[in-house]
């Protein structure tokens, strides 16, 4: 069986912090999974080893291949990453930014053609931002930059998709419509994402699985209103003692 994402005894850290201490799981079919956990908890840092922006002991297998030694595995449509934060800080139109996720089928300098744009014209009314296709992005309200940076990386169309805290800045309506949305890419669309999230609330009625990071043996636990709860109540009793 490919498995589309396997861990296998994690460590990562920063110089002697170790926070993800042999974390292993594994995803066997394209799922959600939320990552949960407190701040601090070393959840941008397993992204951060997934993107091999740390050391890491370990392994870290995207459809069986290991991420280590696969070169550009965002060029290659593998694995897509949408950070916390990122700024643009020069004017540009909200379609010039979204259709840019289809930079993998574009070669150096090649222009986007209209049938481009109409593509990310599409993502953008599904997310219900058709409006702002013309506007300045760096006119924008921070949550409709992280929905703007959501549509672009939905036209990336990669396997894996690694969002962290995607709906941080969105309001109620948003968030709820973002984690729909997200479910039906992983169930109509057969993609995998990994999204790093405080929004538990959001996750009871989701399907998939979450991982929750503040615990001291994280494991791959199904969704449900009971493990969403319980987690919930784990993460509210406050943080472990590290030793
Ligand atoms: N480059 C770095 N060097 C040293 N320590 C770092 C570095 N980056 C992050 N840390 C520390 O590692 C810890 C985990 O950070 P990380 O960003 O993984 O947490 P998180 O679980 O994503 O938290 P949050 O929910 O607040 O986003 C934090 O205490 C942070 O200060």
């Amino acid at each position: 069986m490919i498995n589309v994402v396997t861990v296998k005894n994690l460590v990562a850290g920063y110089g002697h912090r170790v926070l993800i201490r042999n974390l292993s799981f594994s995803v066997p079919s394209p799922s959600f999974v939320a990552i949960i956990g407190h701040n601090g908890a070393g959840k941008t840092t397993l992204f951060r080893a997934f993107q091999g922006k740390i050391a890491y002991q370990g392994e870290i297998l995207v459809q069986n291949q290991n991420l280590r030694h696969l070169s550009n595995p965002s060029g290659r449509g593998l694995v897509a990453y949408l950070p916390q934060k990122a700024a643009v800080n020069f004017p540009i139109k909200v379609h010039d930014l979204v259709v840019m996720g289809l930079f993998r089928k574009k070669r150096f300098f090649e222009n986007y053609s209209s049938e481009d744009y109409a593509l990310a014209a599409r993502v953008l009314e599904q997310l219900q931002l058709s409006h702002l296709l013309n506007h300045d992005f760096t006119t924008l309200s921070g949550g409709e930059q992280q929905l703007v940076w959501l549509a672009q990386l939905m036209l990336q169309d990669a396997g894996i998709n690694l969002l962290d805290e995607p709906t941080q800045q969105l309001d109620v309506y948003y968030k709820n419509k973002v984690f729909g949305l997200l479910q039906d890419w992983v169930e109509a669309r057969g993609k995998t994402v990994l999204c790093i999230t405080h929004d538990l609330q959001n996750l009871a009625n989701m399907r998939g699985f979450l991982l929750n990071l503040s615990k001291p043996n994280p494991v791959l636990e199904p969704l449900s209103p009971e493990t969403v709860q319980e987690n919930q109540a784990f993460l509210e009793a406050g943080r472990q003692a590290v030793v």
